[in-house]
């Protein structure tokens, strides 16, 4: 589980982030939402350790992320797996190469033990053949599945996801959504995942904070998000033309 509480951000005296709270719960798939330019990234990225808060906690399974010492945020960050948006593999690697990169980096695993939980994590995004491939030789739904396999490849208790269906069409979206809701269920991990995507919304939201200017102005499910009464949710939601006329 992780917990947030009252976060808060500026640059350069510009509020960004003006107390948010929430908690994200073990094996459910929780989503952010928003317009362009509402805090989600910078959010994300105060869960992650990137950037400190001015004020604020986030505990991660009750342990307080940023007023810890360096020994603990390292076990912590240890216990995190991230997509980022595009990505973010390197493409002078092999795919195989790009998933077991974390094991490199992080652990003493030997190579026969790197090799077997590299080929178990392709498996199970379904690349169990694109090993030795290049990221230029793969599609954008193969690369997103690259990037959780690495995301996975460390066992994580906490799987942050921004935008994990940019730039791909809506019926691989959906694939790489379903494939992060199994994942999130199989190994009960808590998983944070930013979208705009109004049918990731639909289809994955277990818990659903809706960001607006840096505050949180909802928050619920994708069961109850249709009948709110938030006049900017609703305006997000139902910027979509179909959607609209569903409503009606
Ligand atoms: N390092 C930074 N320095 C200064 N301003 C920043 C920094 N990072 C983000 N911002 C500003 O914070 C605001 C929120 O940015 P953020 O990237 O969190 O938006 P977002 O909700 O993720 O938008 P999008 O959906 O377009 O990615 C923006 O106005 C952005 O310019």
């Amino acid at each position: 589980m992780i917990e947030i509480k009252d976060i808060r951000k500026a640059f350069e005296g510009r509020d960004i982030l003006l107390g948010i709270d929430g908690t994200f719960q073990k094996g459910e798939t929780s989503l952010i939402i928003g317009g362009s330019g509402t805090g989600k990234s910078v959010l994300l990225k105060c869960m992650i350790g990137i950037i400190k808060p001015e004020t604020g906690k986030i505990l991660y399974d009750g342990r307080d992320f940023h007023s810890s010492d360096e020994e603990t945020r390292k076990a912590i960050r240890r216990e995190m797996g991230v997509l980022f948006q595009g990505g973010a593999l390197f493409d002078s690697k092999t795919v195989e190469e790009n998933v077991r990169f974390p094991l490199d980096m992080l652990t003493e695993m030997t190579e026969s033990d790197k090799l077997e939980r590299v080929n178990f994590c392709l498996q199970r995004v379904g690349l169990e053949n694109a090993g030795k491939r290049m990221p230029s030789e793969i599609s954008g739904g193969m690369k997103k599945r690259v990037g959780i396999a690495r995301a996975i490849v460390m066992n994580p208790k906490y799987l942050f996801c921004d935008e994990p269906n940019s730039g791909l069409d809506p019926l691989t979206s959906v694939k790489i959504d379903d494939l992060i809701k199994e994942i999130t269920d199989e190994y009960g991990i808590t998983t944070v995942v930013i979208t705009h995507d109004m049918n990731s919304v639909m289809g994955i939201g277990e818990y659903i904070m809706f960001l607006y200017k840096g505050r949180k102005l909802w928050e619920g499910d994708n069961t109850n998000i249709t009948y709110s009464n938030v006049e900017e949710l609703n305006e997000f939601l139902f910027a979509n033309k179909l959607l609209r006329e569903m409503r009606k």
